[in-house]
């Protein structure tokens, strides 16, 4: 039987500038018993919202698009990704952080949003949970241009985009973004649109 526990547990942080990548050394112990040394450096940028913005009438969906230097070092030619609006908890919980995050990203003002579900989204080395929410805009909820908080460097483009484009553009490559993905997939399997 597996036992899977672990001991003797060292962090070292190797990089704390934006954010921080601890390496831990422990012991793990094997399905037989024994214990054996194990390292592994794990990236922590805290945990993460990211929510559908759809309209059920029209049949669109909100995204967003912006520039992901982590993209453009590895096979994304202009480093533009399509993603759902999201953001860092910082110290705000799941809920909270996304009603902001879609009022500076996008300009909507949202006060109700339904939690769907929550992953790791890279658990072989980033620490972070993300939490997914799905909610309802209409045009009469825009009280900005969105783009981004005025402090960050943000630089996001709203698009608004028939569901069934952004489906397609999952089958075309053009949106590859994981958690849009999910959640696009969500609101398919579960009819939101
Ligand atoms: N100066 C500096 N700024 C940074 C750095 N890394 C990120 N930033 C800035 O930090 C801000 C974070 O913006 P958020 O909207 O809070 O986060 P996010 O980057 O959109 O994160 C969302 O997407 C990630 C990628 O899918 C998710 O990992 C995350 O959970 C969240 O959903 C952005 O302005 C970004 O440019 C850095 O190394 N240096
Ligand atoms: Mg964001």
């Amino acid at each position: 039987m597996k036992k899977g526990s672990i001991r003797n547990i060292k962090k070292e942080v190797l990089s704390d500038q934006w954010y921080t990548l601890n390496k831990y050394t422990y012991e793990y112990q094997k399905e037989d018993g024994s214990w054996e040394t194990q390292r592994r450096e794990a990236y922590d940028r805290g945990n993460g919202a990211a929510i559908l913005l759809y309209e059920p009438e029209r049949k669109t969906v909100i995204l967003t698009r912006q520039f992901r230097m982590p993209t453009y070092v590895n096979q994304n030619t202009d480093g533009m990704m399509i993603e759902v609006c999201a953001g860092l908890l910082d110290d705000q919980d799941p809920e909270g952080c996304i009603i902001k995050e879609v009022e500076e990203e996008t300009g909507f003002k949202i006060d109700k949003v339904q939690k769907v579900f929550e992953a790791y989204m890279s658990p072989g080395s980033v620490t972070e949970i993300l939490h997914f929410f799905v909610a309802p805009y209409h045009q009469s909820m825009k009280i900005h241009e969105g783009g981004g908080a005025e402090d960050e460097t943000e630089n996001i483009e709203v698009l608004e985009i028939p569901f069934e484009e952004a489906m397609a553009m999952i089958r075309s490559g053009e949106i590859r973004d994981a958690k849009t993905i999910m959640l696009l997939q969500y609101a398919r399997l579960n009819g939101l649109l």
